[in-house]
C-alpha cells in the first residue's frame, strides 16, 4: 500500500536475532528452507486465492477446494515436490480438503494394518492418486467408544468374501471427512464375523464409488452430512453419510496385520496387540499436537502484531495514545499464548520423534512403549487443542471489535479448529485414558516395578508427595528445579489422591465414573507437566543465534508460571507451594512480562508466515491496519450497490408506510 513498515521501531527493539530464531521454530535449516520456500509459490499464486471463501455459498465452495486441490496436485507433480515438500504445500494452501484424509488417514491405515503384499497393492495407486481413501470409522450412534460400532463385515466361505452391512440406522458411517463426494475408497471400521462368531472391530478397503463415472457402487448410499459450524471454514470438507446393503469385497481386503481369516474362515491373531488397529489414530494425534502450535500461533501473530499497531486511551500533552500492547492487562492475555505456541511446538517435535521411536520398536515386536505412546498423544492431542480453541479466540478478543470481521482471519481459524478439540477423539474421553494409565501407574508403584518415560518421575513418589517448595523470592521461581519439582509434585499428588479414592469403592469401574471429573484434572496436571518439562529439556540443546536462548527461556518460564497461576488451587491445595509462593510466581510473571514486551513482535515474526498463509489485515506484516480495512470493507458484495438490493420491496414500503403513521 504506502510500502511503509509500520512495524519498524518494533523490530527495530528486538534483542534476539530472528533468523536464528525462524531455525529453532521450524525445527532445523532445511525444515526452515523448504517451509520458506513453499510458503512464498504459494502465496505468489493467484490459484491459490482464498480470500473469497466466507462470501461463497457451499456448491461454489466446494467446487472451489476440487479445483484447488487438482491444482496443487498439478504443480506437485509439475514441480516435483518431494512428500515433505509437497505435504508443505498443502498446509500453506490453507483449505480442509479430502486430501487432508487421503494423505493423514487412509495411506497411513493401510501402511499401519495392511500386509507387506496389501501395501503393495493399494500404496501405489494411493500415491499416484489414481484412487482416493477416506478413513471411515465413526457412526451416527457412536464415535467414541469404537467397541460400539455397529456396522458388520461377515465371511462368507462359499465365496470367499467379506458381507458388509450397516444393519441399522445407526450404524450409517457419519462424519469421515472426504466420504460425501470425493472418495473412491474408504478403509472402513466393522464388525468382523466369522462362522456367527463377533470378533470386534476391524478395518477393511472398501470401494465406495465407480473408477469410471464416480457413482456409487450397487449397494452403497452416500453423500454429505450438511454445513457445519462457521463460514466457509470447514465446509470445504465433504463430511460423509455412509450404509452398506450386503456389499460384497474380496477377502483380502481385510486390513490383516493384526489378525487374519484363513480361506476356510478361520481367524487368527498375529502376535501384536490388538490395540494397533488404533494405530492411525495414534497418528494423527501427533500431527494434531504440531497442528496446535501452528494454528495458535497464527492466532498470536494476528493479535500480537495488531496491539501493537492499536493504540487506545493515554495520551500525554497531544502525543500519541497508547499502543494496546503495553496495557498489562493485554500481556498477561497474550504473552502466555504466545509461551504456549512455542511449548506446543517443542512437546509436539518430541512426540513425533515418541512416535517414530514406538513405531520402529513395533518392527521388531517390541509393543512395551505402546501404552506410553497412547496416553501421550491422547493426552497432549487433548491438551493442547484445548488450549489452542481457547486460545485463538482469546486472540479475538484481544483485537476488540475489528477481531469480530471476517478479514482479520480469526473467525475462520476459530471455526476452522474448533472440531479439533472432538475429532480424533474428544477430548474429555482421551484424558481419561491417560488417567487410567495414571492410575495404573500409581497402582504399580509398591509393586518394585519401575516407572519409566513420562511417568518416570512417579519413581521418586516419597518425595514428591512430602516436599515443600523452597522459592523464596520471586527469581527463584526462575530456576527449572523449582518449576519441575512443583509440577511434578502436583502431578503426582493429584493422581496418589485419586488412587486412593478409588480405593475406598468396591467396583473399581463405578470408582472411576463416580471420580473422573477428579481424574481429567490429575491428568492434565501429568500432561502439563510433560510441556513444562520437554521445553525445559529442549533449553537444555545447543541453541545458537545471539540473545535466542534468553527469549526461549522467559517463554518457558511465562508459560510454566502462567500455569502454575491459573491453576494455583491445584498447587495450594496439594501443598506443593504456599501462598506467598503463588504469589511470588505472579510478580516473576508480570516482570517476565517486560522482559517479552519489547521483542514481542520479532517473536511472532520468528514463525515465518506470510500474509497469504495469515489471511488476516489486523496480521498483515507491514501494519498498515487501516488504510487496508478501509479498502476491503468497499470490496464486500454488499457495496456493489449504493441503493441496496431489496430497497424497493422491504425498505421504501415501510418508510412509506411510517410516513403515513407520523401524518396522522
Ligand atoms: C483456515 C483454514 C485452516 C486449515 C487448517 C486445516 C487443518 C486440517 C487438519 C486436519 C486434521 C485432521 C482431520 C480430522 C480427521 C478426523 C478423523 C477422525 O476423527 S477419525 C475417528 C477418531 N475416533 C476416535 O478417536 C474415537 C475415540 N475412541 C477411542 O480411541 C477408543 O475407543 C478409546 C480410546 C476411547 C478406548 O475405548 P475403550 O475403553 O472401549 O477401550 P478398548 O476396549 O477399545 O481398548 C482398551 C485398551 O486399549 C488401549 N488403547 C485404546 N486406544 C489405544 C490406542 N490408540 N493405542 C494403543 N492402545 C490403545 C487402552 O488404553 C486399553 O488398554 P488397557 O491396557 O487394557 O487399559
Ligand atoms: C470435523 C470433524 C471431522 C471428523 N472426521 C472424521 C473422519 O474423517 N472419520 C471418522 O471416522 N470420524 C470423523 N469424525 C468423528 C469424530 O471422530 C467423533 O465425532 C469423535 O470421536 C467424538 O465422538 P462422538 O461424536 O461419538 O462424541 P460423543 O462420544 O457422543 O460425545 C458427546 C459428549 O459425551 C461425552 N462422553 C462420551 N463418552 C464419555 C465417557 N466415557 N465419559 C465421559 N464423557 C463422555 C463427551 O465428552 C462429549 O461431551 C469427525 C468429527 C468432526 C467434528
Amino acid at each position: 500500500m504506502d510500502g511503509i513498515d509500520h512495524l519498524a521501531d518494533e523490530r527495530n527493539k528486538a534483542q534476539f536475532d530472528v533468523d536464528a530464531m525462524k531455525i529453532v521454530w521450524a525445527g532445523s535449516r532445511h525444515a526452515f528452507e523448504v517451509s520458506d520456500r513453499i510458503s512464498k509459490l504459494v502465496a505468489a499464486d493467484p490459484g491459490f486465492r482464498k480470500d473469497n471463501r466466507p462470501m461463497l455459498g457451499r456448491n461454489e465452495l466446494f467446487k472451489n477446494t476440487l479445483r484447488k486441490a487438482a491444482y496443487a496436485w498439478k504443480r506437485i507433480i509439475e514441480l516435483h515436490l518431494s512428500e515433505e515438500e509437497a505435504a508443505k504445500l498443502r498446509f500453506y494452501v490453507d483449505e480442509p480438503a479430502y486430501t487432508d484424509l487421503h494423505w493423514g488417514m487412509f495411506v497411513p491405515a493401510i501402511k499401519g494394518q495392511g500386509t507387506e503384499e496389501q501395501q503393495q497393492k493399494w500404496l501405489p495407486l494411493a500415491y499416484k492418486m489414481q484412487i482416493i481413501g477416506c478413513y471411515g470409522q465413526t457412526e451416527l450412534g457412536h464415535g467414541s467408544n469404537v467397541q460400539g460400532l455397529e456396522t458388520t463385515a461377515t465371511f462368507d466361505p462359499q465365496t470367499d468374501e467379506f458381507v458388509i452391512h450397516s444393519p441399522t440406522l445407526t450404524s450409517s458411517k457419519w462424519w469421515p471427512g472426504g466420504l460425501g463426494k470425493v472418495s473412491t475408497h474408504g478403509v472402513i471400521y466393522a464388525r468382523l464375523i466369522t462362522d456367527g462368531r463377533d470378533h470386534g472391530v476391524h478395518g477393511f478397503i472398501v470401494q465406495l464409488r465407480s473408477l469410471e463415472d464416480h457413482s456409487p457402487l450397487p449397494g452403497i448410499t452416500v453423500g454429505d452430512i450438511g454445513m457445519k459450524f462457521g463460514n466457509g471454514a470447514y465446509n470445504t470438507m465433504d463430511n460423509g453419510v455412509l450404509r452398506f446393503d450386503h456389499v460384497r469385497i474380496p477377502r483380502d481386503q481385510m486390513l490383516m496385520r493384526v489378525s487374519q481369516v484363513t480361506r476356510e474362515g478361520k481367524y487368527m491373531q498375529s502376535d501384536v496387540p490388538r490395540q494397533l488397529v488404533y494405530g492411525t489414530m495414534v497418528y494423527v494425534r501427533q500431527t494434531i499436537v504440531a497442528d496446535a502450535s501452528c494454528a495458535l500461533s497464527r492466532a498470536v501473530c494476528i493479535a500480537t502484531r495488531y496491539s501493537a499497531v492499536r493504540r487506545q486511551f493515554g495520551s500525554q500533552d497531544g502525543g500519541p495514545e497508547s499502543q494496546v500492547i503495553d496495557y498489562k492487562t493485554q500481556q498477561n492475555r497474550l504473552f502466555p499464548l504466545l509461551a504456549s505456541a512455542y511449548a506446543f511446538r517443542f512437546v509436539g517435535e518430541w512426540l513425533k520423534w515418541l512416535y517414530t521411536d514406538v513405531t520402529q520398536r513395533l518392527q521388531t515386536n517390541d509393543f512395551s512403549t505402546l501404552p506410553e505412546a497412547h496416553a501421550c498423544t491422547a493426552g497432549l492431542k487433548s491438551v493442547t487443542t484445548t488450549a489452542t480453541a481457547d486460545g485463538i479466540e482469546e486472540c479475538r478478543k484481544l483485537c476488540g471489535g475489528h477481531g469480530y470481521l471476517c478479514t482479520s482471519g480469526l473467525p475462520e481459524l476459530f471455526a476452522v479448529y474448533v472440531p479439533a478439540c472432538t475429532y480424533e477423539g474428544d477430548n474429555i474421553v482421551l484424558l481419561l485414558q491417560v488417567a487410567r494409565f495414571l492410575m495404573k501407574t500409581v497402582s504399580q508403584l509398591g509393586s518394585g516395578k519401575k516407572p519409566v518415560g513420562t511417568t518416570s518421575y512417579m519413581g521418586q513418589i516419597e518425595h514428591l508427595m512430602q516436599c515443600r517448595s523452597n522459592v523464596q523470592r520471586a527469581e527463584d521461581w526462575l530456576k527449572p528445579s523449582a518449576i519441575l519439582e512443583a509440577f511434578e509434585s502436583r502431578a503426582a499428588r493429584m493422581s496418589v489422591a485419586c488412587a486412593q479414592n478409588l480405593t475406598k469403592f468396591t467396583n473399581p469401574e463405578e470408582g472411576f465414573a463416580e471420580l473422573s471429573a477428579d481424574l481429567v484434572e490429575a491428568a492434565v496436571a501429568h500432561c502439563q507437566l510433560i510441556i513444562v518439562s520437554k521445553f525445559i529439556e529442549k533449553l537444555l540443546q545447543d541453541i545458537p543465534g545471539k540473545g535466542v536462548r534468553e527469549q526461549l527461556e522467559a517463554l518457558c518460564n511465562i508459560y510454566a508460571l502462567f500455569l502454575l497461576h491459573k491453576h494455583q488451587g491445584d498447587f495450594l491445595s496439594t501443598g506443593c507451594i504456599t501462598a506467598k509462593q503463588a504469589s511470588l510466581a505472579n510478580d516473576q510473571l508480570r516482570s517476565l512480562y517486560s522482559q517479552v514486551r519489547p521483542n514481542a513482535i520479532a517473536l511472532v515474526d520468528a514463525f515465518n508466515y506470510t500474509d497469504h498463509f495469515l489471511g488476516s489485515i489486523l496480521g498483515c506484516y507491514d501494519g498498515n491496519v487501516y488504510p487496508k480495512l478501509y479498502e476491503a470493507a468497499w470490496k464486500d458484495p454488499l457495496n456493489d450497490s449504493v441503493v441496496p438490493e431489496g430497497y424497493h420491496e422491504y425498505i421504501r414500503p415501510l418508510l412509506k408506510q411510517n410516513l403515513r403513521t407520523a401524518r396522522l
